[in-house]
């Protein structure tokens, strides 16, 4: 039997006031595939990842996360989601043990569910050393860290990234690839990045989006199957308006 398709979108478009953010934008991702999500600033990356999880409602279009529609059947769909917003909101206050607790019993986990998946997400974020400290007080890449494990925390199949090593430094970026490597042997995920370089370790395809369309879908060496550098293609693929 066929893999079913975990992410679905079709004919997706997003219109913001006479802005049209999003344009026809359709792709389907098989379960177990690392997906980049690739374009310059604003060509709709994020507006598309909104759409994918539900947070806000296509102008025309549906999105579909492991079969389930995310506008007719949002809860239900969620559950199989984990969404890492660019500059996640966290309660700085709280230290990332109370913040998975109090997102773990919005979810209605139970307390040995909780415990469990608490330190099963605290060990694969690496989070041991600070999991008791005011999630305020901790480095970019921890705060990063903390947003993850928070969209890990129900174990869901698919996880959607959006920039998660933006504005970390080198070590830290390292250690977040590291991550997404490791989650991609068991999730479906979509990841979006600026860094062209980080493409190809992480990804098994790549989505480019300018001006809110979906202009190249291949495996990363098809980025440069034509003998250019991957900045040269991304160039390429945005010298025009679409
Ligand atoms: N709520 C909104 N109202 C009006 N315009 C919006 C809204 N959200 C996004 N846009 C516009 O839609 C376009 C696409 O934005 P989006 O954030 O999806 O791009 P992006 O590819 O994620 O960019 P970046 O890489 O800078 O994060 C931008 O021109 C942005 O200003």
């Amino acid at each position: 039997m066929a893999t079913p398709p975990m992410i679905e979108a079709f004919g997706l478009w997003k219109q913001f006031g006479s802005f049209l953010a999003v344009r026809d934008v359709t792709f389907t991702v098989p379960k177990g595939q690392v997906v980049a999500f690739l374009g310059p600033n604003g060509a709709g990356k994020t507006t598309t990842m909104r759409l994918l999880t539900g947070f806000i409602a296509p102008t025309k279009g549906q999105a579909r996360i492991a079969g389930i529609d995310v506008q007719t059947n949002r809860i239900e769909a969620a559950e199989h989601l984990g969404y890492l917003p660019e500059n996640g909101p966290l309660y700085l206050d709280m230290t990332p043990r109370d913040l998975l607790t109090f997102f773990g019993s919005v979810r209605g986990m139970s307390r040995a569910q909780l415990q469990d998946r608490m330190e099963a997400v605290v060990t694969q974020c690496a989070l041991s050393q600070v999991a008791d400290k005011p999630t305020g007080k901790l480095s970019k890449g921890y705060k990063q860290r903390v947003a993850m494990a928070l969209a890990l925390l129900h174990d869901p199949e698919v996880l959607i990234m959006d920039e998660p090593t933006s504005g970390l430094d080198p070590n830290q970026i390292q250690g977040v690839r590291k991550l997404i490597r490791e989650l991609g042997q068991t999730k479906t995920i979509i990841v979006s990045t600026h860094i062209l370089q980080e493409v190809a370790p992480i990804a098994h395809r790549v989505l480019f989006i300018h001006d809110g369309k979906l202009v190249f879908d291949g495996p990363p060496e098809a980025m440069t199957a034509d003998g250019l550098t991957m900045e040269e293609k991304f160039h390429r693929l945005t010298a025009q308006p679409v």
